[in-house]
């Protein structure tokens, strides 16, 4: 559905986008990931024909972005950063339009727009102007206008920016929904890590214009940080004859506690928990700690996504 060749954008001295090799097999889910300026957009932008590269190629939907812009726009659908429908008009009248904008019938625009107005959603507001919506309302209003001509494939530049967590996780849901019904392809971009880690089932990380992960969450995650279980004991003595028992996972002692890094932790803890009961020396307490793709990327990169350094799952398990 796409495929890129040393795709590069550059804007005078700025390398936006360095040299993206990209393939998207039809009905996939990918989200794009970087921090602020990392190139998100300026890749999308150059997928969906509305600036071209500096250099390198790009197909979507079968056609070439610079020789092919028509062919392309036909078949994609593109809700931007900035996008919102006009104020003063109607909703559906805004969906309609659109629709007929892409070359449908009066009939066909309308049964359109009254099924995206369903599945999305929209039915209580889609007669109402649309200055009168909500973020989250208008948002998925943009989300239809992009559907409108029923695109095999979609792109959505931050689409929950700005958004509220309820609306955020609702839109989350419809867009997932929308795929589940429709198979479309779907290309987001997002900072926000969770969206990534719980809507993509590949997750493209970005900085600096380049690639440099591109994988499943739980890949990732496993792949370049895995889990670490910490166990707590009463004293000190205890965990060091600790570290002896459980010396095929390697610990590292600070004291009373010890930190295993592992795979799967917890599939593996109420095991090693056993060990150290029947040793003699149980645990006082354990915790679980998971990756996030933050934990990713600061691997990657040495730097945070999020300001204010990583935040971590903790599961802290009774013993
Ligand atoms: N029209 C432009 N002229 C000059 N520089 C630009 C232009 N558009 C983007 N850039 C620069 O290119 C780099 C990549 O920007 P881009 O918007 O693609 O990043 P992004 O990953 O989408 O960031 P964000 O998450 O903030 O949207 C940035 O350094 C940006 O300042």
């Amino acid at each position: 559905m796409i495929e890129t060749q040393g795709l590069t954008k550059h804007f005078k001295d700025v390398r936006a986008v360095d040299g993206i090799d990209l393939t998207v097999a039809p009905g996939e889910l990918v989200a794009l990931l970087g921090p602020n300026g990392a190139g998100k957009s300026t890749t999308l932008r150059m997928l969906t024909t509305l600036i071209p590269p500096t250099s390198g190629t790009a197909r979507v939907a079968g056609f070439d972005v610079v020789r092919h812009q028509r062919q392309v726009r036909l078949r994609i659908g593109y809700i931007g950063q900035g996008n919102g429908a006009g104020h003063s008009q109607r909703g559906r009248d805004e969906l309609i339009s659109q629709g007929r904008a892409y070359g449908l019938g009066v009939k066909d625009a309308r049964a359109r727009a009254a099924t995206l107005i369903d599945s999305l959603g929209l039915a209580e507001v889609a007669d109402r102007r649309v200055s009168s919506l909500s973020g989250g309302q208008r948002r998925r209003l943009d989300i239809a206008m992009g559907l409108i001509h029923a695109p095999d494939l979609l792109f959505l530049d931050e689409p929950s920016t700005g958004l509220d967590p309820q609306n955020r996780a609702n839109l989350q849901e419809h867009i997932l929904d929308l795929r589940a019904e429709h198979e479309t392809t779907i290309v987001l971009t997002t900072h926000y890590l969770d969206e990534a880690d719980s809507m993509a089932e590949r997750v493209i990380v970005i900085d600096h214009g380049r690639i440099i992960a591109d994988d499943s969450p739980a890949r990732l995650k496993a792949e370049h940080v895995g889990d670490r279980i910490i166990l707590g004991f009463d004293a000190e003595t205890e965990a060091a004859r600790a570290t002896t028992t459980l010396a095929a996972y390697d610990p590292a002692r600070e004291g009373a506690r010890l930190t295993i890094a592992t795979q799967g932790a917890p599939r593996q803890l109420p095991g090693l928990l056993d060990d150290l009961r029947a040793a003699g020396h149980p645990a006082a307490e354990a915790e679980v700690i998971r990756p996030t793709l933050d934990d990713v990327f600061l691997k990657l990169t040495g730097r945070s996504l999020r300001e204010g350094g990583a935040a971590e799952t903790r599961e802290l398990v009774e013993v």
